[in-house]
């Protein structure tokens, strides 16, 4: 058995995230772990941030992000927060510099416990997405579900934000629709290669959107907020709102803000639930305030 590593259970606006210290260790958790953990009702998870030593000078760590499918993702906006309130509690510092397999971002805390998160540019180049054939417009692609002459949802935003999103806009309540019967057929429908995380959204003003994110590799979250930042830059790219937003997900609100440099930075809180340790190979845990026979040990 591999010796044990912290972690911590926390949220984003009810995006499930595990924050795992592996600094100083050589092993990697595994997608066994990682689906273990999410099948237990205690841990179960959307991702995992891996914080790992830092790779290059000038960041504090490098962070491995798995969703509880086992696969990797490039960005998680929600993740990063809780990773920045676990690290200020930690250090006392309260700006940050990361780099995940996307690239570098930066994270701030702010004095009310709100964090926001530098999510870099948004690319909107159809083998950026990536997406398998050429649309040279990617505010709209040609993509439909539901009986061919009249579709339920269709005609896409799509959009990267270091990961493939897929935004489509809808009339009505958000709630009305079945995303989770379309969302996996729509994850994995051929027009994306690396897959896509799906959702629907609703402008309901020129400063608001509301959102359902059905993830890919982890289904339906209660918040995705690099699908926030995702619908945001579009409803602004198709004209729908202006480029500071309020997007609101089914586990509250975040900020969106579209920077002149093109950056999009999201705002929103992050809490603490338990701390604990676990077994990276096998995914077996315990709490920190708990006799040994907790969890699946
Ligand atoms: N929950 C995340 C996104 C997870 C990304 C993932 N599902 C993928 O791209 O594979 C967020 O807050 O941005």
């Amino acid at each position: 058995m591999t010796a044990r590593a912290q972690f911590a259970k926390m949220n984003g606006l009810g995006n499930e995230i595990i924050v795992a210290d592996m600094r100083g260790r050589a092993d990697r958790i595994t997608p066994e772990a990682a689906i273990a953990l999410d099948r237990d009702p205690a841990t179960k998870f959307d991702q995992i941030m891996a914080i790992h030593a830092p790779k290059t000078s000038g960041t504090e760590a490098y962070i491995e992000i798995i969703n509880s499918d086992g696969t990797q993702a490039q960005a998680c906006g929600n993740g990063m927060r809780c990773v920045v309130q676990a690290m200020s509690a930690e250090t006392g510092k309260r700006a940050f510099t990361f780099e995940t397999i996307a690239g570098i971002l930066t994270a701030h805390e702010h004095p009310d416990g709100q964090i926001s998160v530098d999510m870099g540019m948004p690319r909107f180049d159809w083998q950026d997405i990536p997406l398998a054939e050429a649309f040279h417009d990617t505010r709209r692609i040609e993509l439909q579900i539901g009986p061919i002459d009249a579709p339920v949802l269709h005609s896409p935003s799509v959009a990267s934000m270091g990961n493939p999103h897929a935004i489509f806009w809808v009339d009505q309540d958000v709630w009305t629709y079945e995303l989770e019967r379309f969302g996996p057929l729509l994850e994995n429908h051929p027009i994306f290669p690396e897959r896509a995380n799906i959702s629907i959204a609703h402008v309901t003003s020129r400063h608001a959107i509301t959102l359902r994110t059905w993830e890919r590799g982890a289904g339906l979250t209660r918040a995705c907020g690099s699908a926030a930042c995702a619908a945001a830059v579009s409803a602004v790219r198709t004209g729908r709102a202006e480029r500071t937003v309020t997007v609101t997900v089914p586990g509250g609100p975040l900020l969106i803000e579209w920077l002149e440099n093109d950056h999009v930075v999201m705002t929103g809180p992050a809490e603490w639930e338990f701390s604990g340790t676990f077994d990276p190979q096998t995914g077996a845990w315990q709490r920190d305030d708990t006799a040994p026979s907790q969890g699946a040990a």
